[in-house]
Formats: C-alpha cells, structure tokens, sequence
C-alpha cells in the first residue's frame, strides 16, 4: 500500500529517475506516502540500487546520504572488469561522495541496504563527526557502536574532516588558469581544490564532459588508513551512471591535480580505459 503511493508519487513528481532529492521534494514523499523518515529512506533504496553496476558480484547496493541541508543523495556500488577487486567503489563512499560534491559540510544519517562493511566504516569515520546515524533495513546503530577504538584523522594529527577541510589554491596564476581554459578543466581544477588529502597532498578532480554538454565531476577523498581513499575517477564514473549516463557518452575527460609522492593519474585512466576509448587529459599545478 505505502510502497504504491511512493510510486505513484515518484511518477507524479517524476522524482523516479533522480539520485538527488531535494528538502521539498523529501516532504511531498513524506507527506504523500506517510512514512517516516527512515522508512521513507529504505524504500528508496532500490531506486539507487538500479544504479550500481555490479559485473562482478551481481550484488547491487544503495545508500542514501542525508545532508544536513535536508538534500538526500544516492549512492550504488560499482565494479569494474578488468581491474582489481579493489577498485570497486561501495555504495556508501558514492552516497558520501555524492554528498561532498555539492559541497554538503555534515552528514545526518546513511541509510543503506546491507550492513556497512570494514571498508565503508573506515571511510565514514573520516568525516571526523562526533555522531554519524546508520540506518539499516532492519536495525540502526551510531557509526562509533560499529568502529570501537577506531584509527582515525587524529593518530595522524589531523583535525578537519572529510567534508570540512579549508579548500585549495591550485590555479591561482594566471598561466596555470589558462591552461585550465576549457570548462571541463575549470570544473576538474575546481573540483581538486575542494578535494581533500590531507595526507598527501595530491589534491585531484576530474571532469567527464558527456554527448549533451554535461559534466559528471569527482574528487578526491583521502583516508587516514589509506586503502579506502575514494578516487577522484571512481566518483565521476559514480555519478555518471547515477545521472542514468552510460560511458560510451563520454567525449573528453579531464584530469587536474597537484605535483606529490601520491599520483592519481595512471590509476583514474587505467579505470577510465575499461569504460571508454576517450583518453585522459592530465594538468599537473
Ligand atoms: O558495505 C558494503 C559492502 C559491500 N558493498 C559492495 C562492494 C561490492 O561491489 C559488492 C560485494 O562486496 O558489494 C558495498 O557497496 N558496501
Ligand atoms: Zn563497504
């Protein structure tokens, strides 16, 4: 009965394709459907899981992260053939990732469709908050119930968050901004300064400008334990098929990051090159 009124609402306010909600369109939902929030949230879980692209596993995962806005953003695993089980991308950093990208400073809850793991806590745990809610089909917990005794941003002397760290000043001279002309170059070179890598100072973002003139944009979020570190590649292919694009769209990718020991570049167009034949424009600040 609920989850027919959520269609019928979702078809209304042709809301079904969309893997961002705003706070209005989150309290038409509510009103429509009378759900709470949380219930609310798990029934759009298998709008997100539509997105992930999952080769390998055949397992799709949705999450939804709520902002402090009131936004709502999606999320999906992605994999990849071809490359390393690693390179996967899980639901939970594309939601977050998605969160970061437009620019969201404080994350309410993670509502998701299977129980976070290792990997993901690891990841939520950077955003350094003093409570983080996740919701889980059913069951909840605080993230600090399911990481005890966690490593963090601390044992490496970093105080600022995932999603609060001061941005960069890449691009600041002129001639390293007239290099960054095209659109989609601005938008990576902007996308680098407000990525975080606190740890090695590669700040990077990429641009995939797409067939209609749109750009799916990534950045770059670091992790104190390293290996969960969300690459800027990987979040602009997430939000590509999030967008209901396919790779084949893709006409010119972009790459910007800084000069450091850590570099972005060979593994962004390594897992590009599975995807699509477009190759990977790199400008290095
Ligand atoms: O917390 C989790 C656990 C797993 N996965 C994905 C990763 C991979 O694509 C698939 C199987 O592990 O599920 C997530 O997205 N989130
Ligand atoms: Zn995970």
């Amino acid at each position: 009965m609920e989850n027919d009124a959520l269609k019928q609402t979702l078809q209304q306010h042709r809301l079904e394709g969309l893997c961002r909600l705003s706070p209005e369109h989150v309290a038409t939902l509510l009103q429509a459907t009378r759900l709470g929030e949380d219930t609310l949230a798990l029934a759009l879980l298998p709008l997100a899981q539509q997105k992930a692209q999952v080769p390998v596993s055949g397992f799709r995962v949705g999450a939804i992260a709520i902002g402090g806005s009131g936004y709502w953003y999606l999320g999906a695993n992605m994999e990849t053939v071809g490359l390393p089980l690693s390179s996967a991308l899980h639901a939970e950093q594309a939601a977050i990732g998605h969160a970061a990208l437009f620019d969201e400073h404080h994350i309410e809850k993670v509502i998701v469709s299977a129980s976070p793991c290792g990997h993901c806590r690891q990841f939520m745990h950077e955003l350094n908050q003093t409570s983080l809610m996740l919701v889980l089909p059913d069951d909840h917990f605080m993230l600090d119930e399911l990481l005890p005794h966690a490593f963090g941003p601390a044992d490496l002397g970093q105080t600022y968050g995932m999603l609060n760290s001061p941005a960069g000043s890449l691009g600041q001279q002129n001639s390293q901004q007239q290099k960054a002309q095209d659109l989609a170059c601005l938008s990576a070179l902007d996308e680098a300064n407000a990525s975080y890598a606190p740890y090695s100072h590669n700040r990077a973002g990429v641009a995939l400008l797409l067939d209609d003139g749109q750009i799916c944009r990534g950045r770059y979020l670091e992790n104190a334990a390293f290996n969960p570190s969300l690459g800027p590649m990987q979040l602009a292919l997430s939000q590509l098929f999030l967008q209901g694009y396919t790779p084949d769209q893709i006409r010119r990718a972009f790459i910007v990051e800084a000069s450091a020991d850590v570099q972005q570049c060979d593994a962004a167009a390594r897992l590009l090159s599975q995807l699509s034949a477009v190759t990977l424009d790199r400008l290095v600040l």
